[in-house]
């Protein structure tokens, strides 16, 4: 075993880079001698900046040349924010893995304002993610949102241009980053409930690949993976792989699972919101019989017109 070397492919943007970092010396600590290395790639998502992610394909695009390294036996394992993770897996391959979440909330940045409602009438607002879109929307109809892509340091260096009065990134991404110090404000819950996913690291494998998968193990975190599956199902039961206003997030009180859900239109006029709250062993069904209450509420017909005709079954 130990003159093996397991392969993590890892997109190159610096966020990509970190948590691919970090596993490997998650890995290497918890198991003296293994060796790990970076096998960095480029991916879709990477080359293709300029256009709206939902236009050209959604989140697949980050992770299939990852998937097709680890099929061609050219890299072992993968390492994915989940909150990019489609909902299903390529034949062979599955996670296996979720490590402990870093802070899932919506962090605000500006360089001259606290908060959303401090901003004035009219401010412009950089994010391409409808979900953020039709939250901030719906409690400032004012705002002028406009697309914002690329990694997170091209974002703040589109912010410190002068582009936008403020922006919305993931609170995880700027921490794991050193960058903490320029959240103005953390978004709760309430005010944006977050993607599914965020904040979480996930772990992608060949499902044969028996070694690997038992050392990674060590790196599971059983609470978050509880949660990301709740949140999982929920999406599942919802989505065709298409990038809509959803939002799900699921927090552990003790043994209670409590499931928060969030269709909404991109505009922000319309929004359907549920919840549910179980025991940890029900994640899955809590998350399906709560996206099945949202279709009923109402999300059917605001993502029929975002998919304009595929609507879920
Ligand atoms: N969509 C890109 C993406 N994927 C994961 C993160 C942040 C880290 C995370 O949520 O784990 C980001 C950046 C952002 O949304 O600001």
């Amino acid at each position: 075993m130990l003159d093996k070397i397991f392969r993590i492919a890892t997109r190159q943007s610096p966020l990509a880079l970190w948590q691919a970092q970090y596993v490997q010396q998650r890995l290497m600590t918890a198991h003296p001698g293994l060796r790990v290395e970076l096998v960095p790639m480029v991916t879709k998502g990477d080359v293709i900046l300029d256009t709206p992610l939902a236009k050209v394909g959604g989140k697949g695009l980050f992770v299939k040349e990852l998937e097709l390294a680890m099929l061609e036996n050219r890299a072992d394992l993968a390492v994915h924010s989940m909150k990019d993770v489609p909902v299903d897996f390529p034949e062979g391959l599955g996670l296996v893995t979720i490590c402990e979440r870093e802070d899932p909330r919506d962090a605000f940045v500006s360089n001259h304002y606290d908060s959303i409602d401090a901003l004035p009438q009219g401010a412009v607002v950089g994010t391409s993610s409808l979900r953020r879109q039709c939250q901030l929307s719906a409690r400032r109809p004012d705002l002028v949102i406009r697309s914002l892509r690329g990694n997170v340091g091209t974002r703040l260096g589109k912010l410190d241009a002068g582009e936008y009065d403020a922006i919305i990134l993931a609170a995880a991404g700027l921490k794991r980053l050193g960058l903490e110090e320029r959240i103005r404000f953390a978004l709760p819950a309430e005010i944006s409930l977050p993607a599914v996913g965020q904040g979480a690291v996930g772990i992608e494998c060949r499902l044969d690949d028996a070694e690997l998968i038992a050392l990674l193990q060590a790196l599971n975190d059983g609470d978050t993976a509880v949660c990301v599956r709740a949140e999982r199902a929920m999406n599942t039961r919802l989505e065709g792989g298409c990038q809509v206003p959803i939002g799900s997030f699921a927090v552990l009180e003790g043994d209670q699972l409590w499931l928060r859900g969030l269709v909404g239109s991109p505009d922000g006029s319309q929004m359907i919101t549920g919840e549910r709250r179980g025991s940890r062993d029900q994640a899955e069904q809590m998350g399906i019989s709560l996206a099945e209450e949202l279709l009923e509420n109402g999300a059917r017909e605001i993502l029929r017109e975002v998919y304009q005709g595929q609507p879920p079954a």
